[in-house]
């Protein structure tokens, strides 16, 4: 009680003295710094994950040193098991140096400290022929290195890799590694639901591929393919049952009008849940009304970049802004994971209550006002946010850093940056919805029907794409029979070259 009356008094002063006098609040959030050693012990005790049986095969495979695919719809935590198997390989089973950490996209490779596969792999125009994509890469001393040092490549978010992709790169790693094996011999832990978003192919391949999977050489990539079945971000069956229908592409009529009841028919969300839009100039459109009509005096955060240029580069593809402005009662969202105990996790959203100046440290470097947001979550936590950094990794050496405030204005987001995230509440606006999975990737991210606000909802835009369906009919078909297969005795994978 007394706690609370505090801080009010002590935002309240902040107020009263804020940037615009040029007079800084005084040390009044201190003992919070030194709690953090004690913090970090807690960290580490409760964020351990309890993993189902599912997740052990794939742990148990990858150590054994097994090639998998991991699949499974959104929110079966393949992220977050892609993360433990990039510790388990590169401090059980190899050298951290040895094991590369590659995404499809800058976001979803800033996300588990990794480089876009394309910085990895030396490609530049994945439009050239193979033959002239190999004789890049090999003039290229450091791409020819990595390619040569990789003992395990991990690909996320595989979904926005294209057919052709996968192919060029299994054979510049075999010429390049001059090893006769799929993959050069490299073990590839690759993660993705190709039911979300797909590769933007421009011109079309001739042969009409799209997807990784149509890959010549994707089944013999993998000793292991596993769909994750349980579903953590959700818990309520119906929505999870719409969930499955909408990643499908159909929408049984009952549950479209539970959708359209539930979801739809509510009143116009406040301005604190976070809006999703299909099209990037709706976001920032959005943010910057909200920001302009609040009009306080902002705050301006300039992140600090260190590295070598080009790999610095890869830092603006990322979530990390290189400049932001935040201001009172902005809304803003997390993009790192904070305190995982107490939810202050990538994706929780809140609002600035104000600015204090830290007792224990400079941050001048990204602030010139030296203060740093005092932030009041969503779920009721109220926390002054710190100072992170990004990391551009090349195996275990790090190419470049950013430091910067892990916050972005959150009144608006675009649905191709919140893949991988999980909302506790959303409004999206789909009527400008294009393109296979948008609309489930959109739906995806929240955790409860109470948390979604649906606007501009088209069942004609529920659509799966036909070549990914039929990928899990088998996919679904080759599970069963290895379940089959283990009844009788035999080992549950999907040998290498068996199709
Ligand atoms: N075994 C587990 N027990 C409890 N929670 C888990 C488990 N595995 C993963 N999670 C949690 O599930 C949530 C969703 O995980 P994650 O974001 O990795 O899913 P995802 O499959 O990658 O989703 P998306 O496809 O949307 O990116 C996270 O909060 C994660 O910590």
């Amino acid at each position: 009680m007394m706690g609370n009356r505090f801080l009010v008094i002590a935002i309240t002063t902040y107020r009263n003295f804020s940037t615009k006098t040029g007079t800084k609040t005084k040390k009044w959030f201190g003992n919070r710094y030194r709690k953090k050693a004690i913090e970090k012990e807690l960290v580490e005790g409760r964020t351990s994950i309890k993993w189902t049986d599912q997740q052990k095969q794939v742990i148990s495979a990858v150590s054994m040193g097994r090639s998998v695919f991991i699949t499974g719809s959104a929110g079966t935590g393949k992220t977050a098991l892609i993360e433990h198997l990039i510790k388990t390989l590169g401090q059980k089973r190899y050298e951290p140096s040895n094991v590369f950490v590659t995404a499809a996209t800058g976001v979803a490779a800033c996300a588990i400290s990794g480089q876009t596969l394309h910085s990895f792999s030396g490609i530049k125009h994945m439009k050239a022929d193979r033959e002239l994509l190999l004789q890049s890469v090999l003039s290229n001393k450091q791409a020819c290195r990595r390619w040569k040092k990789a003992k395990a490549l991990v690909i996320d978010e595989i979904s926005m890799v294209s057919a052709k992709m996968f192919e060029d790169l299994e054979y510049i790693a075999r010429v390049i590694r001059d090893v006769d094996e799929v993959w050069g011999g490299i073990q590839l832990v690759v993660g993705g639901d190709f039911f979300q978003l797909p590769p933007i192919i421009r011109p079309p391949d001739p042969l009409g591929k799209e997807f990784a999977f149509e890959a010549d050489c994707w089944n013999s990539s993998f000793d292991l393919q596993v769909e994750q079945t349980q579903i953590f971000r959700q818990s309520d069956l119906q929505l999870i049952k719409i969930l499955q229908g909408i990643r499908r592409g159909e929408i049984d009529p009952s549950d479209l009008e539970c959708l359209e009841e539930v979801c739809c028919s509510k009143t116009k969300p406040d301005d604190s849940v976070v809006q999703l839009f299909p099209r990037i100039e709706d976001v920032a459109t959005v943010n910057e009304e909200r920001m302009e009509k609040l009009n306080n005096e902002i705050v301006v955060y300039t992140a600090v970049d260190s590295g070598i240029d080009k790999w610095k580069r890869q830092l603006d593809k990322g979530i990390a802004p290189d400049e932001i402005g935040l201001c009172e009662k902005a809304r803003v969202m997390l993009i790192k994971n904070v305190k995982t105990w107490r939810g202050l996790v990538n994706g929780a959203t809140g609002t600035i209550l104000g600015f204090v100046e830290p007792e224990e440290r400079d941050v001048t470097d990204i602030c010139k006002d030296g203060l740093l947001p005092l932030v009041k979550f969503d779920s009721g936590q109220t926390m002054v946010v710190e100072p992170e950094t990004w990391e551009v990794r090349e195996g275990d050496v790090v190419r470049a850093s950013r430091k910067q405030i892990p916050l972005i204005l959150a009144w608006s987001l675009s649905i191709h940056k919140c893949q991988g995230m999980t909302l506790d509440r959303l409004h999206t606006d789909l009527s400008r919805a294009f393109g296979y999975g948008m609309v489930y990737v959109a739906l995806s991210r929240v955790r409860s029907f109470e948390g979604l606000h649906l606007s501009g909802f088209d069942s004609s835009k529920v659509q799966a794409h036909p070549k990914v369906l039929k990928f899990y009919k088998n996919f679904v078909s080759e599970q069963y029979k290895e379940i089959e297969d283990d009844c009788s005795g035999k080992a549950h994978h999907i040998s290498r070259g068996n199709t």
